[in-house]
């Protein structure tokens, strides 16, 4: 593990990336970081405290040949291009990627080592050479159920998403602050005035909305203001891609496709910036005491905190507002509910940058670096 190369570092999920890397001083270990661009090679590359060649055109098969291990944020139109040449041309080293392009296929395994250590560590062993990371949501959801997938005590689950538009990429998140900034423009007179009517406000707030100037270039209609209950193309049986996903990636990572937990529900794009937040129903497969699920979820990994079912800690710590930018992942809400005592509710939130993206590929790196 001499030679690391990195592809897409300066993107959104790249930028995480680098600012993880160098905050837990990851480039310390690796000898030869070689950084690649599609667009700007020769350039320098990043400031990361030490010298490193200028950045390598990253279409080019035979600098690629060269890593031990190549991390990718570059997308997954990129991996497409590129990976299958780089195989073919016989190159043996550790491809890790953020992209789903390769997650479903049978030599790679999906990445979320708090939760599936020994099946990363198996897969190794196995001479698995190739790591993707999971869908944010599915990470996300993982990282904080974990406890109870690992007890073997989820019998289904069905999740309700309130995901960022961070996952949608960076222009979406832009044109998301446009449109807030748009609304406010619109009525900016009437909300000065005290004495101005709400409805009066809440009409022209709607007007702009719908108007042909408003800006929708990369969600297509508002999300300012209101929700999308729709994320990415669709599949069959009237699912979303992202709704797809939460099936068979959690089943992946646990390594249980043979025997696989029921996961299903509906993804909706919100009005926030970087955190995914997911509501879930969880059919238990018994009546476990509240207690003991408290102490489950809370035990199953260092970031996870249960958050108490009581109004004020849920209005303080259980909010995007709150987790954005920390690899905090609060869990609340739980109660048993309604439909009997082993129907659990939960809701959880996670940054969609970090653990849903950026953090388990650093890791996977530190595994690689630690096994060599
Ligand atoms: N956004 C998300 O939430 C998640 C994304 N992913 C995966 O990661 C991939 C990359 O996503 P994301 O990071 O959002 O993509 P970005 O669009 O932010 O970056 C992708 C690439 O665009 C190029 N680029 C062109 N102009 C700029 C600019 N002004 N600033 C920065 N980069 C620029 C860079 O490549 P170059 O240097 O070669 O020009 C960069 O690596 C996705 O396609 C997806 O597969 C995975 C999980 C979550
Ligand atoms: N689809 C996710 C973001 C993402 O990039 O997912 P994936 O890594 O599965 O393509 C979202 O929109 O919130």
């Amino acid at each position: 593990m001499k030679r690391v190369g990195f592809v897409g570092w300066r993107g959104m999920v790249g930028s995480v990336l680098m600012q993880r890397m160098l905050e837990e001083r990851d480039f310390d270990l690796i000898a030869e970081p070689v950084f690649f661009t599609t667009s700007q090679a020769g350039q320098p590359g990043p400031d990361i405290g030490k010298t490193i060649p200028t950045l390598k055109d990253a279409r080019d098969i035979s600098e690629l040949q060269q890593m031990d291990a190549i991390i990718s944020c570059q997308g997954g139109d990129y991996t497409t291009e590129v990976y299958a040449k780089l195989r073919e041309a016989g190159w043996k080293g550790y491809w890790i990627d953020a992209a789903s392009t390769l997650r479903m296929v049978d030599d790679s395994i999906i990445i979320l080592d708090p939760v599936n250590l020994s099946v990363i560590e198996q897969g190794l062993s196995q001479g698995i050479k190739t790591f993707v990371g999971g869908n944010c949501t599915v990470s996300l959801m993982l990282m904080g159920l974990g406890g109870l997938f690992r007890e073997n005590l989820v019998e289904w689950v069905s999740s309700m998403t309130y995901q960022a538009a961070s996952g949608a990429g960076a222009q979406n998140m832009r044109e998301l602050i446009s449109q807030m900034g748009q609304i406010e423009a619109s009525v900016k007179a009437e909300l000065a005035n005290p004495a101005s009517a709400i409805l009066e406000i809440d009409r022209q707030v709607a007007e702009t909305m719908r108007s042909g100037s408003f800006e929708t270039a990369n969600f297509g209609v508002p999300l300012a203001g209101s929700l999308i209950p729709w994320i990415d193309k669709a599949v069959d049986a009237g699912q979303s891609k992202e709704e797809w996903k939460g099936f068979v990636e959690t089943n992946k990572i646990l390594g249980r496709s043979s025997d696989p937990v029921a996961i299903d529900g509906t993804c909706v794009r919100i009005g926030a910036m970087r955190c995914h937040s997911q509501a879930f129903t969880i059919k238990l497969k018994q009546d476990v005491p509240l207690d003991e699920i408290e102490s489950i979820i809370a035990s199953a990994n260092d970031w996870v905190k249960v958050v108490p079912n009581e109004r004020e800690i849920t209005m303080r710590e259980l909010t995007p507002t709150r987790v954005t930018g920390t690899l905090s992942i609060p869990v609340g809400r739980l109660r048993k509910m309604k439909m009997g005592p082993d129907y659990l509710n939960a809701f959880s939130v996670g940054d969609q940058l970090l653990w849903g993206a950026a953090e388990p590929l650093r890791r996977m790196l530190r595994i690689l670096m630690q096994q060599s």
